[in-house]
């Protein structure tokens, strides 16, 4: 049976939110294997989500049939920082979840508050199992601060400014940060971001969040930013 919201989480808890591109993802992965915790890619779950969606031909503008998709996922997640691949009805789906007809179509499913219910269960339980199996975990998202691990002893929010966001996601997609990449990318990263705010605050930090700016950081010196606010929640 899976764990009401309200139990306490076992292992120590780090969760960080943010913006699409600022960073979450890779620097949250980095986190994790320095301290030997595990790993929950939450946004990989929204995807996953969106993925069996229109792979069973639901209806994305029905919110209904959305959530009757959601409570029939059949979705396995691996919380390994090394080896966190997603699978949906044994199908590895690892890399097809980045694919640009996901990207655009996952806002629909994350924007279904019955969906976000069901969700925050299955983080919690999810949360709750890595942690317990490797001493901590880190959890990223856009609402695990303030919503999913409102009580986690380390919360943070991982920002960064547009022209950083685009620039970045532009080079991992097109290897290249030109004008014409950048435009490219705006739909995926500023479009998104506005439809995904409707239903989840990620760009002010809420009360006892602290927030990291890695607008003028390299990613080794993001991935220090967050292990010193750890060490100090820690210390
Ligand atoms: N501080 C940083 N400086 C430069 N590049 C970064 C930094 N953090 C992440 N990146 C790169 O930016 C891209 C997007 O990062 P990602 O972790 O996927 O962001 P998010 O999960 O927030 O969308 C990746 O290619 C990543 O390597
Ligand atoms: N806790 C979460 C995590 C992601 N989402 C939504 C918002 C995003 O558009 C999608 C995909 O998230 P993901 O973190 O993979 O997106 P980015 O890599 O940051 O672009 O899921 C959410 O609503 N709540």
């Amino acid at each position: 049976m899976p764990s009401a919201p309200e139990d306490h989480l076992s292992g120590f808890v780090v969760a960080i939110d943010g913006p699409s591109g600022s960073g979450k993802s890779s620097v949250s992965k980095q986190v994790a294997r320095t301290l030997g915790y595990g790993y929950l890619d939450t946004g990989a779950m929204y995807r996953a989500l969106a993925w069996w969606c229109l792979s069973e031909n639901v209806d994305l503008t029905d919110p209904e049939a959305v959530t009757a998709a959601a409570h029939r996922l059949p979705l396995s997640i691996g919380t390994d920082p090394d080896d966190p691949t997603v699978t949906v009805g044994g199908v590895d789906v690892t890399a097809a979840i980045r694919e640009t007809r996901i990207s655009t179509n996952v806002s629909a499913v994350a924007g279904v508050i019955p969906v976000r219910e069901l969700m925050r269960v299955l983080q919690r339980r999810l949360i709750s199992e890595a942690g317990a199996a490797d001493g901590g975990v880190v959890a990223e998202g856009r609402d695990i601060t303030t919503v999913v691990a409102p009580d986690a002893p380390v919360r943070i929010l991982l920002t960064a400014s547009e022209e950083a966001r685009l620039a970045r996601r532009s080079t991992e997609l097109h290897g290249d940060a030109d004008e014409a990449s950048v435009e490219a990318t705006r739909a995926q990263i500023v479009d998104r971001d506005k439809a995904d705010s409707a239903v989840s605050e990620f760009s002010v930090a809420a009360d006892g969040v602290t927030t990291i700016d890695t607008s003028h950081l390299d990613f080794e010196g993001s991935v220090r930013a967050v292990l010193q606010v750890v060490g100090a929640a820690q210390a």
